[in-house]
């Protein structure tokens, strides 16, 4: 057994590569993934999708090459962070001694993507040989949308001969002692609606005006987000399975070198959104809001999408992974993280958006998972950390893992027919 203070300390040296966006050391960060890679005898591919941006790709070849392989994925680049609100560089990976690492990127998900290799580091040195063949994805620009990453890699010739049976990517910390798994995320909509309106002096009532408009809207807004809230909040439903509306930014008035005008009535007025919808929600309907309630031509506004992702996959099914017997890959990692001693909560859907949505668009099944139990949830907080033990424990979780999936055999039915994956 290795010594567990090298093991973290390769964690830290990973957490101490400033990927922040919007400018992250992509290269650095390269370069510190693909060492690990030779360390490991695993085969390595750098593909550029965009120009400064590398995914690596790595693989450890299964002994049957014809089935079905396996994906394990994670980003490398991180959220900005306002370094003067922590208590520790935030790439410093500072070790404490409670024995938490603080570093932006060690939930969200250097942790991870270092918890993969660690468990391969493990399962070479005890012999472990794959039937399936293991890829290990490490791509860039997830936190601005994954489009130079995840989306051209999932739509790539070079990830179709991958013939990648199932992907494992991100999931959440949970506060308690049970892990969460995720089969579904929830489709970013980011509205923003525009009230047009009469202009006029500041001192006149009069119907009409953009303001005006624009608060209706926002009204009604503000009643459908409580409604959702609600049911969150009486228990009826999770965060990730009622629709989230949030203001991202207000936009109005006439700017004068002391702040605004305040006596005129400006003739346009904006607001943007942050919606996200659960792929077992009625898109429709909720287009339908839109048009009549919080945008309606009736009331001289217009709206925009800056980003709508669809409910729907490349087959017109629902975005979601199967968590019944139709999906063998749910059950093999369930009993895989109990296998190693973890408990799991109920699948959810995940409250926000990862890249594994462009796998599961592409029809294929992704579970969304980092194991992390008794962690508050920091991601894209100040002060994010990860225990060391936690950390050590998940390395052991993906080594349960990594062994069943590479070692599946689908089982013949009873009635002697195969299953197709
Ligand atoms: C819609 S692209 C943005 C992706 C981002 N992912 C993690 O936080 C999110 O806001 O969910
Ligand atoms: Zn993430
Ligand atoms: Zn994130």
């Amino acid at each position: 057994e290795e010594d567990p203070s090298s093991v973290v300390s390769r964690f830290q040296q990973y957490l101490q590569i400033n990927t922040a966006q919007p400018s992250p050391h992509y290269t650095q960060a390269a370069d510190f993934i693909l060492s690990q890679a030779q360390s490991l005898s695993l085969e390595t591919q750098t593909l550029e999708f965009a120009q400064g941006k590398p995914l690596i790709l790595l693989k450890w070849p299964g002994s049957n090459p014809d089935l079905p392989s396996i994906l394990l994925n994670s980003h490398t680049d991180v959220v900005p962070v306002e370094q003067e609100k922590w208590s520790h560089h935030p790439f410093g990976a500072h070790l404490d001694r409670l024995g938490n690492i603080y570093a932006r990127g060690s939930q969200d998900m250097k942790c991870v993507g270092m918890q993969y290799l660690e468990a391969i580091r493990k399962l070479k040195a005890s012999g472990f040989k794959p039937l399936r063949s293991v890829y290990l994805s490490f791509v860039p620009d997830e936190e601005i949308g994954g489009h130079d990453g995840a989306e051209k890699f999932a739509d790539s010739d070079v990830f179709k001969n991958l013939n990648v049976g199932i992907v494992v990517d991100e999931g959440l910390a949970s506060p308690n002692e049970n892990y969460r798994t995720f089969y579904a995320e929830r489709c970013p909509w980011w509205l923003v609606i525009k009230a047009t309106g009469q202009p006029g002096h500041g001192a006149k009532l009069y119907d009409n005006t953009a303001m005006e408009n624009l608060l209706k809207s926002i009204e009604s807004v503000r009643r459908f987000r409580a409604s959702q809230f609600d049911l969150v909040k009486a228990g009826l439903k999770a965060e990730g399975e009622v629709v989230s509306v949030n203001m991202a930014f207000l936009k109005a008035g006439t700017p004068s070198p002391t702040g605004f005008v305040m006596n005129l009535q400006p003739s346009e007025a904006e607001a943007g959104f942050d919606v996200r919808v659960p792929p077992t929600a009625d898109p429709e309907s909720l287009e339908r809001r839109i048009t009549e309630e919080w945008a309606p031509a009736s009331r001289n506004m217009t709206f925009q999408f800056k980003q709508k992702v669809s409910v729907h996959d490349n087959f017109g099914k629902p975005v979601l992974t199967a968590t019944d017997s139709s999906n063998p890959w749910w059950a093999l990692l369930e009993e895989a993280v109990r296998k190693a001693g973890g408990k799991l909560g109920r699948p959810e859907i995940f409250p926000a958006s990862t890249d594994a949505r462009y796998f599961r668009q592409q029809g294929l099944p992704a579970i969304g998972f980092s194991p992390m139990a008794n962690t508050p949830i920091l991601l894209h907080d100040h002060n994010e950390f990860l225990n060391q033990d936690e950390y050590l424990k998940g390395i052991d979780i993906y080594v349960s893992i990594i062994k069943a999936y590479a070692s599946y055999v689908e089982h013949t039915r009873e009635e002697g027919s195969r299953d197709e994956l």
